[in-house]
């Protein structure tokens, strides 16, 4: 704004709206799909921005990104092949190539310009693209996906919220196509969005992947700029499996250079309060 602040559109969260004090706009255009923003900020680094809602700041950008890859990486015995649908950013990427055992991670982004920016402005997160092990597609992820016959291990969507480009990603119909896409043993995690202001559509997701998984979770994790200073997981396994423990446990060199993740906090994102258990463990 004219003050010299950005303020979050309050796309889903009525009411309410994260404010950051800017420093100096970087890079604002139109793309094919969506509003992009890039600025730096006075006091979290540099911020993007889709469609006037907070995607990454470097200051706390890492919490989400190690979460959403490492909760079922380490929840698959041995994850080879990934698919990262979304995740434009390259954050998800640099997290999913620290895992030995993965051959191959392929990423699905619907609009270049999302690749583009990050690579300029936000080099610490676009590093996942550099990796040998990394594909690079830009285009629907739901295109995508229809002739992918159980290929990958371990799927990820790290969307936007279902406003917008990224509407279709939390239909049922999505659901099955990655549902196909996964080996038999394979493991999905998808954003879900956040406990404080969500749970009927968090429940609402939940019982569309029961339908289809034995086993679905939910975690959560402290990601500051994020609506109500956090954001949820679905974990969900194709067949009956133990998501809370972590089967694995990093190297003590790559354990040291994450900022969010540990086994230990691995277990305690399914710890959920009261209000929230009911509603997402409940009948
Ligand atoms: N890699 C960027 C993550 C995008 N995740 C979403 C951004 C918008 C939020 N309201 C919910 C998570």
């Amino acid at each position: 704004g004219a003050d010299g602040w950005f303020r979050e559109t309050p796309t889903m969260w009525p009411g309410q709206c994260m404010s950051l004090q800017v420093k100096e706009v970087l890079h604002h255009e139109k793309s094919l799909f969506q509003d992009v923003l890039v600025f730096k900020s006075t006091n979290h680094g540099t911020v993007l921005v889709l469609d006037g809602v907070i995607q990454a700041t470097e200051n706390d950008e890492f919490a989400y990104q190690e979460m959403i890859a490492h909760l079922p990486l380490m929840s698959h015995p041995n994850p080879k092949n990934v698919l990262v649908v979304g995740g434009g950013d390259g954050g998800v990427l640099r997290e999913v190539v620290r895992h030995p055992s993965v051959e191959s991670v392929t990423l699905c982004e619907i609009d270049e310009a999302v690749c583009r920016v990050s690579k300029l402005y936000l080099p610490e997160m676009a590093a996942g693209f550099e990796h040998p092990k990394v594909t690079v597609h830009i285009g629907d992820g739901f295109e995508f996906l229809k002739d992918k016959k159980e290929l990958y291990d371990v799927i990820i969507t790290d969307s936007s919220d279902p406003v917008g480009p990224a509407e279709v990603l939390f239909q049922d119909t999505f659901y099955k196509l990655i549902f196909e896409a996964l080996k038999p043993d394979g493991v999905f995690c998808n954003q879900g969005e956040c406990q404080w202001l969500h749970l009927p559509l968090i429940r609402q997701v939940l019982d569309a992947s029961r339908l289809l998984y034995p086993t679905v979770e939910y975690a959560w994790a402290s990601v500051p700029t994020y609506p109500s200073g956090q954001i949820g997981f679905l974990i969900s396994s194709k067949n009956k499996r133990e998501l809370r423990k972590p089967l694995r446990k990093f190297d003590e060199e790559t354990q040291k250079a994450l900022r969010y993740y540990t086994a230990e906090v691995h277990e305690a994102a399914f710890v959920l309060p009261a209000f929230a258990k009911r509603v997402v463990e409940g009948p």
